[in-house]
């Protein structure tokens, strides 16, 4: 039986863990250990299971095994609001916005006592100051991105999981954002898990990674070693266990 006894010092910590749909398992006894400030640039293919593990962990779907904890506490399984508490935010990559309020409303519903505030929130994206009054149905792509995480921020996460943060934004806006990413761990302290196709840039933001592959880790390891090896991890997106 798998030993889902959380281990003290992980911020996150995932033990064993099988997510999918329904009884279909994607992706299969997944193990994790982050520290408090640390990002982990969850990497693989399409299909490989990295949208599901994330709702998972947000308790958006229930696990079919494992354990997960937050600062050394299990998370019952499927419960979005327990996940909420225990201050595990989940940016999905529709970003889920409040489209019809302003920047400044979705910012203001979503704060949490102890997290930024909306000033704080603007130091980190200056460029959305002026567009407080806006709508967020009308902001850019890129625009709309910031204001997705900045909206997680303000909720004071312990563990902040960003799916696919470049979806649909250029690479220029890409290679803007990716970078705040190092900026909040190093800020907030938080945990970042980051799923990313722009592998190089992940990367270079990211204190560990992790390549999975069709429902199974092909590689993990620290960042900066596999960004050194883009060998390496043509292998492994190609489908072959390998380690660093
Ligand atoms: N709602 C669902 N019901 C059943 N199967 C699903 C559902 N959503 C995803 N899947 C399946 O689960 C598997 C993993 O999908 P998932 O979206 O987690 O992968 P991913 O690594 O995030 O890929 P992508 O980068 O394309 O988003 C795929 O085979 C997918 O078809």
């Amino acid at each position: 039986m798998t030993d889902t006894t959380s281990t003290p010092g992980y911020a996150l910590e995932c033990k064993g863990l099988t997510v999918g749909h329904g009884s279909v398992a994607v992706l299969r006894d997944f193990d994790l250990a982050l520290r408090q400030g640390e990002v982990l640039a969850l990497l693989g293919p399409n299909g490989a299971g990295k949208t599901t593990l994330l709702a998972t962990l947000a308790g958006l779907l229930p696990r079919l095994a494992g354990g997960v904890s937050v600062g050394g506490r299990a998370l019952p399984s499927g419960r979005p609001a327990s996940a909420n508490k225990a201050d595990l935010v989940l940016v999905p990559d529709d970003r889920a916005l409040f489209t019809t309020l302003t920047v400044k409303e979705n910012l203001t519903i979503a704060n949490k006592s102890g997290g930024l505030d909306v000033d704080g929130a603007m130091d980190l994206f200056p460029s959305l100051t002026k567009r407080l009054k806006v709508a967020a149905g009308s902001l850019s792509g890129g625009e709309q991105q910031m204001l997705a995480v900045a909206r997680a921020l303000v909720q004071n996460p312990r563990v902040l999981l960003i799916d696919e943060m470049s979806m649909g934004l250029a690479p220029v806006i890409v290679e803007d954002l990716l970078p705040l990413v190092r900026r909040i761990a190093d800020e907030t302290n938080a945990v970042v898990v980051l799923v990313e196709q722009h592998v190089s840039l992940a990367l270079s933001v990211a204190d560990q990674a992790i390549v999975v592959v069709h429902g199974d880790v092909h590689l993990r390891g620290p960042a900066g070693e596999l960004a050194a090896d883009p060998a390496l991890l043509e292998t492994a997106y190609l489908g072959e266990t390998t380690s660093v």
